[in-house]
């Protein structure tokens, strides 16, 4: 697929606190343009110009009719929640739409049929879209190659009172590349909570812990605890702007592609 710019971008989730920030980042880019904003057929904003809550006038409005949307839009970039992507990951197959997913929160199974769909639409999925994210992830990688014995490994994440998932899916993916990393699977070495007697920690697992409060946009810090030392490796989000910028950098990525399952390391070159 290759699209000619400005590049007609429809947001899902509208009146979040992600689907805000990416109407403002598309608004602001000069290659692309605003053509569908989508929320829930109950939303309080339906009817609402989508750029309002800025003091702005995009001449788009806010609405629930997904086929319309979707018509007059190449791209849709989704922060909802799971069941809204899925809902809208089949009406992009019908229209070809390409997606960018940011949702988290993902069953095994709803992924699966993801990664089905992309056999016919371009997908770029990731649970973070910051650079700083995933870079990190790449140093993680390394750190864990090299600590792959005689070090414990913790995640602790922090993010704000309204989050709905837990652990975030960034905290998730830390481990699955830090799992991959020492040739093990998450499934089999995740432990995501310790409370009573819990016994001595197992050896080889990845412990998770999830702070929640205020409004912490996203810190994540990776422990691995020796003898004697401790290395921690953290990223803290402190505007969840990156996220939208990322979410920009995978739309003009996705533009040259015809279909296929993508991530922030493609989309970034970080493979
Ligand atoms: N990949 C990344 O870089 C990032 C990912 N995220 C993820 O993005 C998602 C959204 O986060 P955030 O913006 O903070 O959340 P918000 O709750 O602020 O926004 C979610 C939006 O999606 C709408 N929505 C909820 N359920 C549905 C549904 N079933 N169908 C359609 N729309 C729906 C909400 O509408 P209503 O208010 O009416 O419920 C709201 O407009 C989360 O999964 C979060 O983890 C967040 C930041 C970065
Ligand atoms: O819900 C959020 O806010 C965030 N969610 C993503 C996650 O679950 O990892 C990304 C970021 O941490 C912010």
């Amino acid at each position: 697929m290759t699209h000619d710019t400005p590049f007609r971008v429809c947001v899902a989730g509208a009146s979040g606190r992600m689907g805000r920030m990416l109407i403002e980042a598309v608004e602001a880019a000069d290659d692309c343009v605003l053509s569908g904003a989508l929320d829930r057929p109950d939303s309080p904003a339906l009817g609402q110009d989508a750029a309002a809550f800025a003091g702005q006038h995009s001449g788009v409005t806010i609405s629930a009719d997904l086929d319309a949307a979707l018509a007059s839009s190449r791209f849709l970039i989704d922060f909802t929640r799971p069941e809204g992507t899925m809902a809208h990951l089949a009406a992009c197959v019908r229209h070809g739409t390409a997606m960018v997913i940011g949702t988290t929160g993902f069953s095994e199974a709803q992924k699966a049929d993801i990664a089905a769909a992309a056999r016919q639409i371009p997908i770029v999925l990731a649970p973070n879209m910051s650079v700083g994210v995933n870079v990190t992830l790449k140093l993680l990688d390394m750190a864990a190659r090299a600590l792959a014995s005689g070090y414990d490994i913790e995640i602790v994440e922090a993010h704000h009172r309204h989050k709905v998932d837990a652990p975030s899916g960034t905290a998730l993916k830390m481990g699955e590349v830090i799992a991959q990393a020492l040739g093990r699977d998450l499934k089999d070495c995740a432990v995501y909570e310790r409370v009573g007697h819990t016994g001595e920690r197992a050896a080889g697992s990845i412990g998770f812990a999830t702070v929640r409060g205020g409004d912490v946009v996203g810190d994540h810090t990776v422990m691995f605890l020796g003898t004697g030392e401790r290395i921690e490796i953290t990223h803290k989000s402190s505007s969840r702007a990156t996220y939208a910028q990322g979410s920009l950098r995978a739309v003009r990525f996705l533009a040259g592609q015809e279909r296929g399952l993508y991530d922030m390391f493609d989309v970034l070159n970080l493979r």
